[in-house]
């Protein structure tokens, strides 16, 4: 049996991913943790796999997990992307407060707005619900729609469906292993993509522009660029990228190594490409 970590408690969009990412097997312990970064820190200690959003389509990439990357690179092993429904919920008539979760409140504006009450931000949806059915006095909540089941409609005194900004919401998630282990073996059938960190360490005109021309030179096709502020000075950024193809592939090792000769590059990992 294989251990599994992932955000919690149990109901999140996280556990749908855990439970659909093809690699995983079907007979798995999962464990539920708070936080993302507390998900990421049991990878290689409590559980071999850990499985958190990367990237939702209505709000980008999911800041915590990049940011965690570059304190501690794991390996990416597998992606899936699952399709994100919301539905605004309350205990009573008149609610006086809304719990959402951080990264849901930006995918689900118009009915927060709408609604216009405090918000009391949680680290997860399923947390939101338990909040929501803990509180005694008038409040709402932001839950995934999943867990809106008949028993818990009867209980409740408005359920709004369809509360995301866009019918199309959907979100990337990742599994992850540590350093040390293995991913699962290529196949020649499989789309790969490959995962990496550009570190910002020399602060100099063009060096970004520099690093994607040699990509460009060697043709290999970016698919994600993000930016994350370093947090030591203003203007400086680490990048996140994804690319077409794997590690192994000639163009994509050398490309990698030209611009590591001007800066430091931390792979992430080459796995099946799931768009
Ligand atoms: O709270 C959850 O249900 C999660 O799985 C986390 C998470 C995220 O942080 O991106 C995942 C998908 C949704 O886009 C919103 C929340």
């Amino acid at each position: 049996m294989i251990d599994i970590v992932t955000l919690g408690p149990a109901g999140t969009f996280s556990q749908l991913a855990a439970d659909r990412m093809r690699s995983l097997p079907s007979q798995k312990r999962l464990s539920f943790y708070p936080t993302l970064t507390k998900t990421l820190n049991a990878v290689g200690e409590a559980a071999e796999i850990g499985v958190v959003p990367i990237e939702n389509i209505l709000e980008g990439v999911v800041s915590p997990v990049i940011d965690a990357f570059v304190k501690r690179p794991l390996q990416i092993i597998d992606e899936v992307t699952v399709p994100i429904a919301f539905s605004l919920i309350a205990n009573q008539p008149n609610p006086q407060q809304v719990f959402a979760q951080f990264v849901a409140q930006g995918q689900c504006s118009d009915a927060l707005e709408r609604l216009a009450v405090p918000l009391t931000t949680t680290a997860s949806n399923s947390e939101s619900l338990k909040q929501l059915l803990a509180c005694e006095t008038p409040a709402a909540a932001l839950v995934p729609s999943h867990l809106v089941d008949t028993e818990l409609r009867q209980r409740l005194a408005w359920v709004e469906d369809e509360a995301s900004d866009s019918p199309d919401n959907a979100t990337r998630f990742i599994a992850v292993t540590s350093a040390a282990q293995k991913a699962s073996p290529y196949d020649a059938v499989t789309r790969y993509k490959t995962s990496f960190l550009i570190l910002d360490d020399a602060d100099q005109p063009g060096l970004l522009v520099e690093h994607l021309q040699v990509l460009a030179a060697y043709k290999v096709n970016l698919m994600a660029l993000v930016s994350r502020p370093t947090g030591r000075q203003f203007g400086q950024y680490h990048f996140y990228l994804e690319c077409e193809g794997r590690l192994e592939d000639s163009a994509l090792q050398a490309a990698l190594t030209l611009i590591r000769l001007r800066t430091q590059v931390v792979t992430l990992g080459s796995y099946p490409d799931r768009r």
